[in-house]
Formats: C-alpha cells, structure tokens, sequence
C-alpha cells in the first residue's frame, strides 16, 4: 500500500521540484531587474523613496485578474507576491516599520501583510511612539489601526492623524480574532483577565457569559498582556494567535470575539504620495463652523461632483463648544479632476481641512 502510494507520488512530487527550480529562477531574475530599477532610482533621486505603493497595489490587482480562472487561490496571490516584491523592496533598500508592538501583534501582522517579512521590525510602546519614530526618521514607514468593525474608531491613532505631518499611503484591513490565553490552559489560578482596551471591549458578552467574576485589566496591548500571562500564572490574556506563538501560551478558547466577522482597518503611514493607482480612495479631516446646515452644505461638492463617500466619522474637537472634527473617506485619488474639484470646494467653506493622504484601496 506505502509502496504504492510512494509510486503514484513520485512522479508528482518531480513535477513540484522541477516547477519550484524555474520558480526559483524567475524569481532571481526579478530580483535583478528590481535591483536594476533601484539603480536607475537613485541615479535620479538619491534619497527618494523606494517604496511605491501604487506600483505594488498595480502589480498584484493585475494578477489576481490574470489568475480569475486559476486554481491558486486569489487572497495566496496577494501573501505571495506581497513577499516577493518585499523580497525585491529590500534589495533595493531597507524598510524600517514601526507599529504597536510587542512581536506578534496584530499591527505586527497588518504589517507583515502589508509590506511582507523582509523588513526591519521597529515594535513601539505606543501608537503615540509608532507616529514619533516615522516623524522622526526613526523608521520609514508606521502602520497603525484606524477602525474596528465592532468597536468603530481608534480614538487615539484619530488624534494623532489630526496633528502629524505624515501621510496615508495604504490600507490593510485583517480579520482579529481574539483568543483567550493562559499558563496551562487552564483557569483555575487566574484573578484577572488583560487586554488592550479595545480587545476587552471587543469580546465584553463572551466574557459576561463565560468569566463574569473575574477582574478584567486593561493592557497597553495584547500582546503586552500576553507577555505577563507568560510570566504570572493568575493572569490570562486576550490576544491573537501569533502572540500565543510568540510568548509559548496555550489557547484556553479561541475565537472569542462577540462578532464573528470581527476586522480591523489599519494605515500605512510615512513622508510619501501615493501615486493614482486606478483604485483609490482618500481620507481627510475637516471642521466646519458652528452653524445650522454647514455639514450639509459642506458635504454638497462630493455631491455636485460625483464623489462617493464611503466613510463619516465625528469626534468632539474638545473646545468645549460642540465642535467637531470629521474624519472621512471617499473613492479617488486626489489627482482625480473630480476628487480634486470637490477638495478644493470643500477647502474653502472648511474652518479646518487637511487631506490625510490618497492610497490604493485594498
Ligand atoms: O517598480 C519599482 O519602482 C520597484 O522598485 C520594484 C518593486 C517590485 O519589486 O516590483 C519594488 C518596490 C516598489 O515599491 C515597487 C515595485
């Protein structure tokens, strides 16, 4: 039977390797061409960006079309070449990326999706530190969570979007789900349950049902919460796979998040434009002054213009005047005559404006 088996594979698995071998060649003459495109780069600019983010959303849009029909599934398009052209990025020039950390975060895993493993890692403490470190050329490039399915808006990262001089040059939006973790596995030492703000407040009825005793202790990430699950056996984490890999957790319940279709919507920020990529969208933050219709009124350029808008949030500007701060998206890119039109109307009827950047969608 074995002997079969090994005989009906054999010939398979030769095909695998030969394919690999002329994978394999390909992918280093991709490297040298990607290594001649940085020369020609530098000869003109320098200290210019390597980084093109419309350049890496066209190439990988343009194969998942090419590959409408084909049995590779269209999502392993997107993590493979992600990885390739990170591959080819880094030949031509390192990338530091901050973002929350510690390792195995989930803003640790939007930005390995995002800009692939070939990377230098720069985990902060904070999102206030993520913005610090890029505005400071620290690291080239931050990703930092914007929004959550569940919990709607990341309350600081909005904040410090409002005051920073760095742009918005892409999106990554991951599905979160939280596990809950513990020395053990088991339950029976633990006092108090930690977790990021949002991650607690993410999984609120679960925790209702199944631990309404126990304590729960906000954390400055999950991952921090569960590096002290690692170390105290009173405590259990709420944080995702890769931190239960990382900090050598077992899983005590997994998938604990009260909506199953739990996301997250994180930014890639830095100095760069993105260019027009042919899918686009931009996000910008106004004020409008304190009058009866002036968001109606300001809102009427994307009508008149045929912008979409795909997102509208409010913050309080904390004058203690109920003002606000509207946080928003529409399809386009800035460079759009129509997008353009509108931003330059809404510009002038704002008492704030500042567009936040112009990226491809994902
Ligand atoms: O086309 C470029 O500008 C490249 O640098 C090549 C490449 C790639 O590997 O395809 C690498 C990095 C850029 O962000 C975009 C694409």
């Amino acid at each position: 039977m074995d002997k079969l088996l090994q005989e009906k594979l054999k010939p398979l698995r030769e095909r695998i390797d030969a394919i690999d071998h002329e994978i394999l060649n390909l992918l280093n003459q991709r490297a040298q061409a990607a290594i001649d495109v940085g020369k020609v780069k530098h000869e003109f600019q320098a200290d210019g960006p390597v980084l093109k983010p419309e350049r890496e959303a066209q190439i990988i849009r343009r194969l998942q079309d090419l590959n409408e029909r084909g049995v590779f599934p269209r999502e392993s398009v997107h993590a493979v070449w992600a990885e390739i052209i990170s591959a080819c990025r880094g030949l031509e020039r390192g990338l530091t990326v901050a973002y929350l950390g510690p390792k195995g975060s989930f803003s640790e895993q939007a930005a390995f999706e995002y800009y692939g493993h070939a990377i230098q890692k720069l985990p902060c403490p904070s999102f206030d530190e993520v913005f610090r470190a890029v505005e400071a050329g620290q690291a080239d490039v931050g990703m930092v969570p914007v929004e959550n399915s569940t919990e709607g808006a990341v309350n600081r990262t909005q904040d410090l979007l409002l005051s920073t001089t760095l742009k918005v040059h892409g999106e990554r939006i991951i599905a979160i789900r939280h596990c809950l973790m513990t020395q053990g596995a088991s339950m029976d030492k633990v006092k108090v349950i930690m977790g990021h703000p949002q991650a607690l407040a993410q999984c609120h009825n679960w925790l209702q049902q199944h631990y309404p005793n126990l304590e729960r202790v906000p954390a400055a990430s999950n991952s921090e919460a569960a590096k002290h699950a690692a170390q105290d056996d009173t405590v259990a984490a709420i944080a995702g796979e890769a931190a239960a890999l990382v900090w050598n957790l077992p899983i005590v319940a997994a998938g604990i998040q009260d909506d199953p279709n739990n996301k997250t919507r994180f930014l890639a920020i830095g100095h760069l434009d993105a260019l027009p990529s042919g899918k686009d969208q931009t996000s910008l933050i106004f004020a409008v002054p304190n009058r009866i219709g002036a968001v109606y009124d300001l809102l009427s350029p994307f009508v008149q213009n045929g912008v979409s808008m795909t997102r509208f949030e409010s913050r309080p500007a904390r004058t203690g005047q109920w003002e606000y701060y509207f946080y928003v998206d529409i399809l386009g890119h800035r460079d759009d005559e129509n997008v353009a039109k509108a931003l330059a109307e809404l510009e002038k009827k704002s008492a704030f404006f500042k567009i936040l950047g112009s990226y491809p969608l994902q």
